[in-house]
């Protein structure tokens, strides 16, 4: 593991397990992921990324059957203690699903949703708007229709929408699902460079099964298979010189 970074850790992990029921999904699981970066969670279908990505802003909360044990921290707040607020937080950690999910109103009202309800002031709406628009390049191509609905934009609009939406009530972090596998690679590459620029200001992670996003966008890379971290490192290192042999075999394609 890393020992030290450029900008400092934003989320610690120590012994974390999990459990659906009976099946230990998640086995001791430790890592530090840098601030201001991409950290990329990779791996075989059914390994552990999402389940653990949910762990980062305890969307694992809502499943009944779901246990978790251990420790994480984020900017140095222990997130499953009983003070901590979940709403609070999931301001804070802010998260980009699979496929867009905006809401079915008008593409400012869906940013000015989560404004709203964090109690920011209704004079400012238009001018968080068109920040978090901007910020999530996609201002230019929807200025002129702000009252159209959400619902009518492209997939890749609406994915990008959905990452406005997201820094509207200005996170620290960005957690992403596997946000391109719905997307054409036009619109991939969009949502590629935006998270390339949105790394400046935000600490970024990203579940992905596509290496070569992985390879392209990210500054570090985890590899889980079974419910383990198997290595984590940066990407480049992870890439070229895997230090396990399953990494190996999986940047290889011998399987997965
Ligand atoms: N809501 C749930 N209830 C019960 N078990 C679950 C739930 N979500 C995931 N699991 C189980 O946890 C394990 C890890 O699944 P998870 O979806 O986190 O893997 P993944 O690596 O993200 O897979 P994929 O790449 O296919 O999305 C699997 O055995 C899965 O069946």
């Amino acid at each position: 593991m890393p020992e030290t970074y450029e900008n400092g850790t934003e989320i610690e992990v120590k012994n974390l397990n999990l459990w659906y029921g009976d099946n230990h999904a998640l086995h001791d699981i430790s890592i530090d992921i840098p601030k201001n970066s991409v950290t990329a969670f990779i791996g075989p279908s059914g390994c552990g990324k999402s389940t653990f990505l949910r762990c980062l802003n305890r969307m694992n909360d809502l499943i009944p059957s779901c246990r978790i044990e251990g420790h994480v921290n984020v900017s140095g707040e222990d997130i499953y203690s009983r003070e901590t607020d979940v709403v609070d937080l999931r301001k804070k950690v802010g998260m980009v699903f699979q496929k867009p999910n905006p809401f079915p109103m008008s593409i400012f009202d869906n940013i000015s949703y989560g404004p709203k309800i964090h109690g920011m002031s209704k004079k400012e709406m238009p001018s968080i708007v068109e920040n978090a628009l901007k910020s999530g390049a996609l201002w230019e191509e929807i200025a002129d229709r702000l009252d159209a609905s959400a619902l009518d934009l492209s997939g890749g609009q609406q994915q990008r929408l959905c990452i406005a939406r997201t820094l509207a009530v200005k996170p620290e972090v960005i957690l992403f699902d596997e946000p391109c596998s719905a997307l054409d690679p036009i619109s991939t590459s969009k949502i590629e460079d935006l998270i390339l620029e949105l790394k400046k200001d935000y600490t970024i992670v990203i579940v992905t099964h596509n290496m070569q996003q992985a390879a392209r966008i990210s500054d570090y890379t985890a590899f889980f298979l079974l419910g383990d971290l198997i290595e984590f490192g940066k990407t480049n290192q992870i890439f070229e010189n895997p230090q396990k042999k399953e990494t190996e075999d999986y940047i290889t394609g011998r399987f997965g």
